[in-house]
C-alpha cells in the first residue's frame, strides 16, 4: 500500500531512529535501558515475514505473516523501507508499520543491519530517519563480549567478528550515520546515545 501524505507527516514529526552496529556491540542493551527510562516514548515496528508463525506467535504482533507472493507484491509497490532474505525466508519493514508507530505519537526505533541501513538511506520517498551507529571499543573487546554472552557457536562468533570489521569500515566511510557512539563504558555510551535520540545532539 502506498503511503498517504498524512501518515508521512506523522513520520516527519516523529522521525524514526535507525540503530545499527556489529552483532554484540550492545544495541539491545542500550535500547533496553532507553525503554526503561522512557517507557511510552518509543516503539518497534512490526516486520513482515514469509516464515511460518511459531507456537504462540500472533499475526500483527510478533510479525505480519505474509505469503511470498504478497511479500513480493509489496516490494514491487515500494511498500518496504528495507527488506532481505535470511535462511530462505523474506523479512522486511513496511512503510505502513513505521507509520503506525508514528501515528501513535511515538518514535519508531529500527534495529537493522548494514544492508538494510543502505536501503533505508537511499529510499525514494520515505523521509530520512536519524542514523545512530553503535561501535565496540575494539574487535578484541567485541570478541570478549560475544563469548561472555554465550549465545553463539564458535563458528557464529568468527562470522560475526569478520562482519564487524566490514560494518565498522562502512560506518567510518559510508557517510550515512549522524552519530557514532563507542560503547566502552556502558553508562557513558548510554548517555551519549540517549542525548542523540532524545535531543538530537
Ligand atoms: N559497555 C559494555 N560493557 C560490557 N559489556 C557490555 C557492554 N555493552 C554490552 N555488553 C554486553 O555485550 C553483550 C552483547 O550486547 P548485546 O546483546 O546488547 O549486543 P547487540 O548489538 O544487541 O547484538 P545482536 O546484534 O547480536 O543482537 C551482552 O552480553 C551485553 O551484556
Amino acid at each position: 500500500m502506498a503511503p498517504t501524505g498524512k501518515d508521512l507527516e506523522a513520520v516527519e514529526k516523529n522521525r524514526p531512529i535507525v540503530i545499527s552496529g556489529p552483532s554484540g556491540s550492545g544495541k539491545s542493551t542500550i535500547l533496553k535501558k532507553l525503554f526503561e527510562e522512557f517507557p511510552d516514548r518509543f516503539g518497534f515496528s512490526v516486520s513482515h515475514t514469509t516464515r511460518a508463525p511459531r507456537a504462540g506467535e500472533v499475526d500483527g504482533r510478533e510479525y505480519h505473516f505474509t505469503t511470498p507472493s504478497a511479500f513480493t507484491a509489496l516490494v514491487d509497490a515500494g511498500g518496504f523501507i528495507e527488506h532481505a532474505t535470511f535462511g530462505g525466508n523474506m523479512y522486511g519493514t513496511s512503510i505502513q508499520a513505521v507509520e503506525d508507530i508514528a501515528k501513535e505519537g511515538k518514535i519508531c526505533i529500527l534495529d537493522i543491519e548494514m544492508e538494510g541501513v543502505k536501503q533505508v538511506a537511499s529510499h525514494a520517498n520515505f523521509p530520512r530517519p536519524r542514523f545512530l551507529f553503535l561501535q565496540p571499543p575494539s574487535v578484541e573487546i567485541l570478541e570478549q563480549r560475544l563469548r561472555g554472552r554465550a549465545t553463539d557457536s564458535e563458528e557464529a562468533i568468527q562470522k560475526r567478528l569478520k562482519q564487524a570489521e566490514v560494518e565498522m569500515e562502512f560506518a567510518r566511510s559510508g557517510g550515512i550515520h549522524d552519530k557514532i557512539v563507542v560503547n566502552d563504558d556502558l553508562d557513558t555510551a548510554y548517555k551519549e546515545a540517549r542525548d542523540f535520540i532524545i535531543d538530537g545532539k
